[in-house]
């Protein structure tokens, strides 16, 4: 047994008459990207300079407009990178800069010395405000604590007067979470007393989940308890920043939304400290599945990706929600199955409303259409086959044909793991369209017998075939091009068959274009049915070509039940 005594619940408030589980977001937050600062500090090997321009420049394009650019008092190399997006003029008039420090004077004056030249930033001041903290890391009391903060505000305050630009001030109680919610609250005040907070200068308070302690409820009673108990709510723009130690940081970023928040700090991909910070693409594009405008355009999500793995060295996990390699696949069968049938209703209903089993989100939005959506192996069934030559190869094989088919790949899957479309195309063209032994189509010539031009049921056809290599002549009348062709071929070879199904379709448009028929037909003494597929510019010469091999087939089923 492992020592789960060694463990307790942090108690904090208790919240009756919450309201947030009776909302629904319904607009996109203030969204700030952390990940130059809370996300790079968790790098094995953190960023340089040009891989933390190409990070920032990214962000931009994103759409982000409050960005945390670093902790500029903490190393030369977070100094000068502040200093280059200021000094090459790579801050766009609409993008405000954000800059973490702790509450220490030197830090503090180091900070606003990398600001100069900015016309707005907003400084971030922070220190732990946690029972835990107060006891082992600072070892002192309330007061004492409360004093960093106010502290540190005078400071930026004072140090506004000799910054030309606006400051827009930010306090975090770090380690929110586990502080008693009544002095978050005192130490927020207090902050923003100092600071002259007001309705047209709001200061943007925080709340750090630095470590994920509970389930995502509490979280979110946690800031709606703050956000109803504050001095004064119009002066502050409440800020989600959780992190994702229990793997619930996106849970808690939307349940603190319902619970009164303005804004979420975050990083792509859940980059940062230990299991990470809340990643926003999800957040964001959890809205969007929702129809609500995220104000975050994540719409070439493959190339975020690349850019990300490369500048942080972090991979993606294949499971990863919207960006993961395998989210939009699907294995097994009935999920297939689904899909398929889901995209051609989504399709015939003119591409409108987003409704299609298994996927949560249009792969084609973020610009993933090209990427296999159904993946084939022996969890497989016949919907992900037939997608998979639909929607690679074009070919609409009938629904009575696809678990024929089916059987073939699986038997292939069983034995070798995954099939490539490529390969099941192969296996498709190898079983049903090129099976030219022992008989072999050579040519077709078609004649109207009938008087009356509108009366089809009066056919000659005169085919030419290889049967065991000799060629042969063979002729025959029915009621139209496909009975004369089965009675062509019933006359004159020796396998006997009914014909059973047949259907037909463009494969390509244009002039080019070739048809595809499938026709079923049983052997005669055969119980089953076996499949012939034919393709040639001449529909009526691919289903001749389709019967014959059908013929084939069936002649290899005869052969097989003689022994
Ligand atoms: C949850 C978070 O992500 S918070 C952000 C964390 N990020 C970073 O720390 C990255 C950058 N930090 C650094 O490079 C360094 O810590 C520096 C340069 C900022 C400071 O370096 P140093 O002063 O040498 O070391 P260090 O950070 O360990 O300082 C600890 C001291 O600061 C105090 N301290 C820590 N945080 C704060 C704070 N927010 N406000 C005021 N004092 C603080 C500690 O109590 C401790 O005090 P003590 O010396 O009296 O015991
Ligand atoms: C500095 C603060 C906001 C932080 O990163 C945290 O508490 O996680
Ligand atoms: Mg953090």
């Amino acid at each position: 047994m492992m020592n789960y005594q060694k463990y307790k619940r942090f108690e904090t408030i208790s919240l009756p008459d919450r309201t947030w589980p009776d909302r629904h977001i319904e607009k996109a937050p203030i969204w700030c990207s952390v990940d130059l600062r809370d996300g790079n500090q968790a790098l094995v090997t953190p960023m340089n300079i040009d891989e933390k321009v190409e990070m920032f420049q990214k962000l931009v394009e994103l759409g982000f407009k409050e960005i945390e650019v670093g902790f500029p008092s903490a190393s030369q190399i977070e100094y000068d990178f502040i200093r280059k997006l200021i000094d090459d003029h790579l801050v766009p008039d609409d993008v405000t800069l954000q800059v973490l420090t702790q509450c220490r004077e030197h830090l503090i004056r180091r900070t606003f010395e990398s600001l100069k030249g900015l016309d707005k930033a907003i400084v971030h001041i922070y220190n732990s405000t946690s029972i835990l903290q107060r006891d082992v890391v600072f070892n002192k009391n309330k007061e004492e604590i409360k004093k960093i903060a106010t502290d540190g505000c005078q400071l930026v305050k004072d140090l506004c007067s000799e910054f030309d630009g606006k400051v827009i001030l930010e306090y975090s109680p770090e380690s929110f979470t586990g502080t008693e919610m009544d002095y978050a609250v005192e130490v927020c005040d207090a902050v923003m007393d100092v600071w002259g907070a007001s309705k047209d200068n709001k200061v943007i308070i925080n709340l750090p989940a630095t470590v994920e302690m509970d389930t995502p409820n509490v979280y979110a009673d946690q800031v709606e308890w703050v956000s109803r108990h504050f001095k004064d709510r119009e002066r502050v723009i409440l800020s989600l920043h959780p992190h994702n130690d229990r793997g619930t940081g996106i849970a808690a970023t939307e349940l603190g939304l319902l619970a009164g928040a303005d804004r979420v700090e975050g990083t792509l991909f859940g980059n940062g400290e230990r299991t990470g910070n809340v990643d926003l693409v999800t957040v964001a594009l959890n809205m969007y599945t929702h129809g609500v405008d995220p104000k975050l355009d994540f719409s070439h999500i493959n190339d975020i990706k690349k850019m990300y793995e490369r500048v942080t060295k972090m991979e993606v996990p294949p499971r990863q929600p919207y960006a993961g390699q395998l989210v939009f696949t699907a294995f097994s069968g009935s999920h297939q199955d689904a899909i398929n049938k889901g995209m051609h209703k989504y399709r015939e209903r003119g591409n409108k409303q987003w409704e299609v089993p298994y996927l949560p989100i249009d792969p084609a939005d973020l610009n993933r259409q090209y990427e296999p959506i159904v993946r084939i192996n022996s969890q497989s069934g016949k919907g992900g086959v037939a997608f998979v030559m639909d929607t690679v190869f074009g070919y609409h094989i009938p629904k009575a044909m696809q678990a024929d088919f089916a059987k073939i790949v699986q038997n292939i899957s069983e034995a070798e793991g995954e099939v490539s479309p490529e390969r099941i195309f192969d296996t498709f063209t190898k079983e049903y369209i090129d099976m030219e032994e022992p008989y072999k189509f050579i040519s077709q010539k078609l004649i109207d017998e009938s008087e009356d031009p509108t009366n089809d049921f009066d056919r000659k056809v005169i085919l030419k075939i290889l049967d065991h290599g000799e060629e042969k002549t063979l002729v025959g009348h029915g009621n139209g091009p496909i009975d004369a062709v089965r009675d062509a071929l019933n006359s004159g070879s020796n396998v006997h068959f009914k014909l059973l199904d047949y259907s037909e379709h463009a494969l390509t448009s244009g002039s080019s274009s070739k048809a595809a028929s499938y026709v079923e037909m049983q052997g005669e003494g055969m119980e089953s049915a076996e499949w012939g597929v034919g393709v040639h510019a001449n529909i009526t010469t691919a289903t001749i070509k389709a019967m014959i091999s059908g013929l084939n087939r069936i002649h290899r089923d005869l052969r097989n039940k003689e022994g």
